[in-house]
């Protein structure tokens, strides 16, 4: 549902949720086909001297997963209020099912379930009567009881629908954002935060719900600040600081461009004469901390370094090899553009000349 916030534009008027026709010339996105749903193309946007986005390329394939990662203030929910067409661009392109938003506003939120960090929910109202008013506003007609019911059981708070949503925890009024988001099916989910508040077993069902639906062929969008949640769900991440995209890829071709080669952690009874394997051949890098950890050109070099060290009398208690994860990936891109205070220190990444993102 369109989710205004204080000092939003809206420049071109309000928006409202009703199904919007299409125009007859508007090109429209099948939704089966490869087509992206989202492609911002050097989309600026500023708030008075702040530029919340700034040139950012942002392309979102059709049925995957995206993950917005960034820190605050990224501009992550300006993007994707920016997809909703909740704001305008100052600069740049927006299309989504091939529309622009600023133009088919309702055609394209018509399509969008979202939620939004701080879902803007009716609390005098019960909570099948804020999903009956989102499922009128859909103009989901006879359908809508059946499709309010299906909601709020897929989220498990089919029991509290009766309650006003002001006694609601926080938890269940995310979970009743989370149904209104689905209660029309739509083909694009935005879900900014959508674990926030939820108890950890609440967290892994929205997640294998987003699963699910991707599964169905609905494609999702998601800002997170949980590098876990993130890991096994994004089939793409984005990384954006200060309002531009520092890098996009599937988890697994971004990692290969940090840490080409293989990552092996070690430790050892005499954890100081690992050192010796810094000068190695095929060592890319190496960090001793409470493990060392050996960047290797090859992983075939694996199995000789560890002879080595074995021949050299190392008496070895930890060989694991460690695959990059994107708490790595984030804190090594964020290293590369802008070095945090506080944050764990990155492995050493070697980065490869493959060309992933900017
Ligand atoms: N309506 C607004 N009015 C004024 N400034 C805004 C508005 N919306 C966003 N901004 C500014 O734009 C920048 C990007 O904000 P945005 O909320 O998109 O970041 P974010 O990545 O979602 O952050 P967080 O992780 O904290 O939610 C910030 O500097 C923010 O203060």
């Amino acid at each position: 549902m369109y989710d205004p916030s204080p000092g939003g534009s809206r420049r071109r008027g309000p928006r409202t949720l009703q199904a919007g026709a299409l125009p007859a010339d508007a090109q429209r996105v099948d939704p089966t086909s490869d087509d992206p749903i989202v492609a911002l193309r050097g989309v600026g946007r500023a708030f008075g001297d702040v530029d919340a986005l700034t040139e950012l390329d942002l392309v979102v394939p059709a049925r995957s997963i995206t993950v917005l990662l960034g820190p605050n203030g990224a501009g992550k929910t300006t993007a994707v209020r920016m997809i909703t067409g909740a704001l305008d661009p100052d600069e740049g392109t927006v299309r989504v099912f091939g529309l622009d938003p600023a133009e088919h506003g309702a055609e394209v939120r018509r399509r969008c379930g979202v939620v939004s960090a701080k879902p803007a929910l009716y609390d005098r109202l019960t909570g099948w009567d804020n999903l009956a008013y989102s499922a009128e506003l859909y103009g989901l007609g006879r359908r809508a009881d059946d499709r309010i019911r299906e909601a709020a059981a897929r989220f498990g708070i089919e029991h509290a629908l009766d309650q006003l949503v002001g006694g609601y925890s926080t938890g269940m009024k995310t979970r009743l954002a989370l149904s209104r988001s689905v209660l029309h099916e739509p083909d694009l989910l935005l879900f900014d935060e959508p674990t926030s508040g939820l108890d950890p077993e609440s967290s892994y069902a929205v997640l294998d719900l987003i699963k699910e639906m991707r599964r169905d062929g609905s494609t999702v969008v998601m800002c997170t600040h949980l590098l876990l949640e993130a890991e096994g769900l994004a089939e793409q991440v984005i990384v954006l600081d200060r309002g531009t995209d520092l890098i996009s890829g599937t988890p697994e071709a971004l990692t290969a461009s940090y840490w080409p080669g293989a990552v092996v952690r070690l430790d050892a009874e005499e954890p100081e004469r690992l050192d010796a394997l810094a000068d190695h051949e095929g060592v890319l890098a190496y960090e001793r901390a409470q493990v060392a950890t050996v960047q290797l050109d090859t992983p075939e070099r694996i199995p000789d370094l560890i002879a080595e060290l074995v021949g050299r009398g190392v008496r070895l208690t930890r060989v694991e090899p460690h695959r990059p994860t994107l708490e790595d990936l984030y804190f090594a891109v964020r290293a590369e553009h802008r070095p945090l205070r506080g944050a764990p220190p990155p492995h050493p990444p070697v980065r490869s000349d493959a060309a992933v993102g900017r």
